[in-house]
Protein backbone atom coordinates (compact mmCIF):
# COMPACT_ATOMS: atom_id res chain seq x y z
CA UNK A 1 0.00 0.00 0.00
CA UNK A 2 1.31 3.52 -0.61
CA UNK A 3 0.20 7.08 0.75
CA UNK A 4 -1.89 8.95 -1.90
CA UNK A 5 -0.75 12.50 -1.69
CA UNK A 6 -2.74 15.52 -1.76
CA UNK A 7 -2.96 17.17 -4.77
CA UNK A 8 -0.77 16.25 -7.82
CA UNK A 9 -2.67 14.50 -10.28
CA UNK A 10 -5.02 12.13 -8.53
CA UNK A 11 -8.50 12.16 -8.23
CA UNK A 12 -9.34 14.93 -6.31
CA UNK A 13 -12.64 12.59 -5.16
CA UNK A 14 -10.56 10.69 -3.53
CA UNK A 15 -9.45 11.19 -0.01
CA UNK A 16 -5.29 10.58 1.03
CA UNK A 17 -4.61 7.86 3.32
CA UNK A 18 -2.75 9.15 6.16
CA UNK A 19 1.07 7.72 6.05
CA UNK A 20 0.48 6.35 9.39
CA UNK A 21 -2.74 4.08 8.22
CA UNK A 22 -0.55 2.98 5.43
CA UNK A 23 1.82 1.83 7.95
CA UNK A 24 -0.29 -0.02 10.13
CA UNK A 25 -1.69 -1.78 7.19
CA UNK A 26 1.48 -2.71 5.99
CA UNK A 27 2.69 -4.14 8.87
CA UNK A 28 -0.46 -6.17 9.40
CA UNK A 29 0.05 -7.21 5.48
CA UNK A 30 3.88 -8.69 6.31
CA UNK A 31 2.32 -10.23 9.62
CA UNK A 32 -0.56 -11.87 7.20
CA UNK A 33 1.78 -13.29 4.97
CA UNK A 34 5.03 -14.35 7.64
CA UNK A 35 3.33 -16.81 10.44
CA UNK A 36 5.18 -15.62 13.41
CA UNK A 37 5.93 -17.42 16.68
CA UNK A 38 4.12 -16.77 19.92
CA UNK A 39 4.17 -17.91 23.35
CA UNK A 40 1.28 -18.00 25.80
CA UNK A 41 1.40 -18.93 29.61
CA UNK A 42 -2.14 -20.12 30.94
CA UNK A 43 -3.07 -20.76 34.12
CA UNK A 44 -5.81 -20.81 36.45
CA UNK A 45 -6.39 -21.11 40.24
CA UNK A 46 -10.73 -21.34 40.30
CA UNK A 47 -13.06 -23.83 39.86
CA UNK A 48 -12.54 -27.04 37.19
CA UNK A 49 -8.71 -26.41 36.35
CA UNK A 50 -7.88 -28.88 33.89
CA UNK A 51 -10.91 -28.29 32.53
CA UNK A 52 -10.41 -24.44 31.61
CA UNK A 53 -7.13 -24.80 30.70
CA UNK A 54 -8.00 -27.47 27.92
CA UNK A 55 -10.83 -25.13 26.80
CA UNK A 56 -8.72 -22.08 26.75
CA UNK A 57 -6.28 -24.30 24.33
CA UNK A 58 -9.19 -25.01 22.21
CA UNK A 59 -10.27 -21.59 21.57
CA UNK A 60 -7.02 -20.81 20.99
CA UNK A 61 -6.71 -23.37 18.04
CA UNK A 62 -10.39 -22.20 17.17
CA UNK A 63 -9.30 -18.52 16.69
CA UNK A 64 -8.82 -17.66 12.70
CA UNK A 65 -5.08 -16.99 12.20
CA UNK A 66 -4.00 -19.41 15.27
CA UNK A 67 -2.51 -22.77 15.16
CA UNK A 68 -1.57 -24.03 18.37
CA UNK A 69 1.86 -26.40 17.71
CA UNK A 70 2.61 -27.43 21.27
CA UNK A 71 0.91 -28.12 24.76
CA UNK A 72 3.14 -28.19 27.89
CA UNK A 73 2.77 -30.95 30.76
CA UNK A 74 0.47 -29.47 33.64
CA UNK A 75 1.98 -27.87 36.74
CA UNK A 76 0.66 -27.29 39.49
CA UNK A 77 1.97 -24.13 40.91
CA UNK A 78 2.08 -22.25 44.24
CA UNK A 79 0.45 -18.77 43.65
CA UNK A 80 3.16 -16.28 42.99
CA UNK A 81 3.43 -12.77 44.60
CA UNK A 82 0.88 -13.16 47.25
CA UNK A 83 1.01 -14.19 50.71
CA UNK A 84 1.74 -17.74 51.16
CA UNK A 85 -1.48 -19.63 51.83
CA UNK A 86 -3.69 -17.14 50.49
CA UNK A 87 -5.12 -18.04 47.54
CA UNK A 88 -5.42 -21.57 45.87
CA UNK A 89 -2.64 -23.17 44.02
CA UNK A 90 -3.11 -22.42 40.38
CA UNK A 91 -2.89 -25.40 37.59
CA UNK A 92 -0.06 -23.66 34.33
CA UNK A 93 0.82 -24.80 31.50
CA UNK A 94 2.37 -22.68 28.37
CA UNK A 95 1.63 -23.07 24.58
CA UNK A 96 3.26 -22.45 21.72
CA UNK A 97 1.66 -20.79 18.86
CA UNK A 98 2.24 -20.14 14.85
CA UNK A 99 -0.21 -17.15 14.04
CA UNK A 100 -1.14 -14.57 11.51
CA UNK A 101 -2.46 -12.08 13.65
CA UNK A 102 -0.67 -8.87 14.78
CA UNK A 103 0.61 -9.06 18.68
CA UNK A 104 -2.54 -6.83 19.45
CA UNK A 105 -5.18 -9.03 17.81
CA UNK A 106 -3.95 -12.18 19.33
CA UNK A 107 -4.28 -9.95 22.82
CA UNK A 108 -7.65 -8.98 22.22
CA UNK A 109 -8.27 -12.67 21.44
CA UNK A 110 -6.98 -13.66 24.79
CA UNK A 111 -9.03 -11.12 26.62
CA UNK A 112 -11.83 -12.47 25.01
CA UNK A 113 -11.19 -15.93 26.16
CA UNK A 114 -10.77 -15.19 29.70
CA UNK A 115 -13.59 -13.31 29.26
CA UNK A 116 -15.55 -16.58 28.51
CA UNK A 117 -14.41 -18.13 31.72
CA UNK A 118 -16.09 -15.03 34.05
CA UNK A 119 -12.85 -13.54 34.29
CA UNK A 120 -12.79 -10.76 36.95
CA UNK A 121 -10.29 -7.93 37.15
CA UNK A 122 -10.36 -6.37 40.52
CA UNK A 123 -7.54 -6.98 42.48
CA UNK A 124 -3.87 -6.99 40.90
CA UNK A 125 -2.90 -10.80 40.99
CA UNK A 126 -6.25 -12.14 42.99
CA UNK A 127 -7.82 -15.43 42.17
CA UNK A 128 -8.85 -15.99 39.13
CA UNK A 129 -10.72 -18.87 36.69
CA UNK A 130 -8.26 -17.94 33.70
CA UNK A 131 -5.22 -15.95 32.74
CA UNK A 132 -4.23 -15.74 29.61
CA UNK A 133 -1.04 -13.95 29.11
CA UNK A 134 1.60 -13.65 26.23
CA UNK A 135 4.62 -14.23 27.48
CA UNK A 136 6.64 -13.93 24.03
CA UNK A 137 5.74 -13.18 20.44
CA UNK A 138 8.72 -13.98 17.72
CA UNK A 139 11.46 -11.01 18.66
CA UNK A 140 9.45 -8.76 19.47
CA UNK A 141 9.91 -6.47 22.21
CA UNK A 142 8.02 -3.63 23.48
CA UNK A 143 7.65 -1.94 26.05
CA UNK A 144 4.21 -0.29 25.82
CA UNK A 145 1.68 -0.81 29.48
CA UNK A 146 -1.15 -2.33 27.02
CA UNK A 147 1.01 -4.96 25.55
CA UNK A 148 4.54 -5.35 26.84
CA UNK A 149 6.77 -7.90 24.95
CA UNK A 150 8.36 -10.01 26.07
CA UNK A 151 6.11 -10.54 29.44
CA UNK A 152 7.51 -8.29 31.78
CA UNK A 153 7.72 -10.77 34.38
CA UNK A 154 8.11 -14.28 32.67
CA UNK A 155 11.80 -14.06 33.26
CA UNK A 156 10.98 -14.45 36.87
CA UNK A 157 8.31 -16.97 36.87
CA UNK A 158 8.66 -21.13 37.17
CA UNK A 159 5.16 -21.31 36.25
CA UNK A 160 6.29 -19.79 33.04
CA UNK A 161 9.59 -20.57 32.53
CA UNK A 162 9.44 -24.96 33.74
CA UNK A 163 5.97 -25.64 31.33
CA UNK A 164 8.22 -23.44 28.52
CA UNK A 165 11.46 -24.94 29.18
CA UNK A 166 9.69 -28.48 28.40
CA UNK A 167 7.92 -27.81 25.14
CA UNK A 168 11.43 -26.00 23.38
CA UNK A 169 14.55 -26.46 25.63
CA UNK A 170 16.60 -24.15 23.44
CA UNK A 171 13.88 -21.50 24.00
CA UNK A 172 14.97 -17.73 24.55
CA UNK A 173 13.24 -14.98 25.61
CA UNK A 174 14.23 -11.96 23.88
CA UNK A 175 16.31 -9.55 25.38
CA UNK A 176 16.76 -12.32 28.23
CA UNK A 177 17.95 -15.32 27.08
CA UNK A 178 18.16 -18.77 27.15
CA UNK A 179 14.76 -20.39 29.21
CA UNK A 180 17.29 -23.30 30.67
CA UNK A 181 19.29 -20.38 32.14
CA UNK A 182 16.35 -18.34 33.61
CA UNK A 183 15.07 -21.47 35.17
CA UNK A 184 18.27 -22.49 37.07
CA UNK A 185 18.28 -19.22 38.31
CA UNK A 186 14.59 -18.95 39.72
CA UNK A 187 15.47 -22.86 40.19
CA UNK A 188 11.80 -24.87 40.43
CA UNK A 189 10.26 -24.34 43.86
CA UNK A 190 6.68 -24.00 44.03
CA UNK A 191 6.05 -25.82 41.01
CA UNK A 192 5.49 -29.37 40.23
CA UNK A 193 4.88 -31.47 37.28
CA UNK A 194 1.22 -32.86 37.06
CA UNK A 195 2.28 -36.06 35.96
CA UNK A 196 -1.20 -37.72 36.29
CA UNK A 197 -2.67 -34.96 34.07
CA UNK A 198 -2.39 -34.10 30.14
CA UNK A 199 -4.20 -31.12 28.09
CA UNK A 200 -4.68 -32.44 24.78
CA UNK A 201 -3.52 -30.73 21.60
CA UNK A 202 -6.23 -30.07 19.09
CA UNK A 203 -6.30 -32.25 16.35
N1 LIG B 1 2.47 -9.54 27.58
C1 LIG B 1 1.25 -9.29 28.09
N2 LIG B 1 0.30 -10.26 28.16
C2 LIG B 1 -0.92 -10.01 28.67
N3 LIG B 1 -1.33 -8.79 29.13
C3 LIG B 1 -0.43 -7.79 29.07
C4 LIG B 1 0.88 -7.98 28.55
N4 LIG B 1 1.54 -6.78 28.62
C5 LIG B 1 0.71 -5.91 29.13
N5 LIG B 1 -0.48 -6.48 29.43
C6 LIG B 1 -1.61 -5.74 30.00
O1 LIG B 1 -1.71 -6.09 31.36
C7 LIG B 1 -3.05 -5.87 31.76
C8 LIG B 1 -3.35 -6.68 33.00
O2 LIG B 1 -3.29 -8.05 32.65
P1 LIG B 1 -3.72 -9.16 33.68
O3 LIG B 1 -4.98 -8.75 34.36
O4 LIG B 1 -3.70 -10.47 32.94
O5 LIG B 1 -2.53 -9.07 34.73
P2 LIG B 1 -2.22 -10.13 35.79
O6 LIG B 1 -2.30 -11.47 35.11
O7 LIG B 1 -3.06 -9.94 37.01
O8 LIG B 1 -0.73 -9.84 36.21
P3 LIG B 1 0.59 -10.06 35.36
O9 LIG B 1 0.59 -9.01 34.29
O10 LIG B 1 1.67 -9.87 36.37
O11 LIG B 1 0.57 -11.46 34.80
C9 LIG B 1 -3.89 -6.28 30.56
O12 LIG B 1 -5.05 -5.53 30.45
C10 LIG B 1 -2.95 -6.06 29.38
O13 LIG B 1 -3.33 -4.95 28.58
N1 LIG C 1 1.47 -19.81 40.44
C1 LIG C 1 0.95 -18.77 39.79
N2 LIG C 1 0.96 -17.56 40.36
C2 LIG C 1 0.46 -16.49 39.70
C3 LIG C 1 -0.08 -16.66 38.40
C4 LIG C 1 -0.08 -17.95 37.83
O1 LIG C 1 -0.55 -18.16 36.68
N3 LIG C 1 0.46 -18.97 38.55
N4 LIG C 1 -0.54 -15.58 37.72
C5 LIG C 1 -0.47 -14.38 38.24
C6 LIG C 1 -0.88 -13.22 37.45
O2 LIG C 1 -0.68 -13.43 36.13
C7 LIG C 1 0.03 -14.11 39.59
N5 LIG C 1 0.50 -15.27 40.26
Amino acid sequence: MTASLAGGHSDPTVQPVPASVVEKVDAADTTLHNPQRAVLSLGSNLGNRLETLQAAVDALEDTPGVRVKAVSPVYETEPWGVEPGSQPSYFNAVVVLKTTLPPSSLLERAHAIEEAFHRVRDERWGPRTLDVDIVAYADTVSDDPRLTLPHPRAHERAFVLAPWHDVDPEAELPGRGPVAGLLDIVTRDGVTARKDLELRLPE
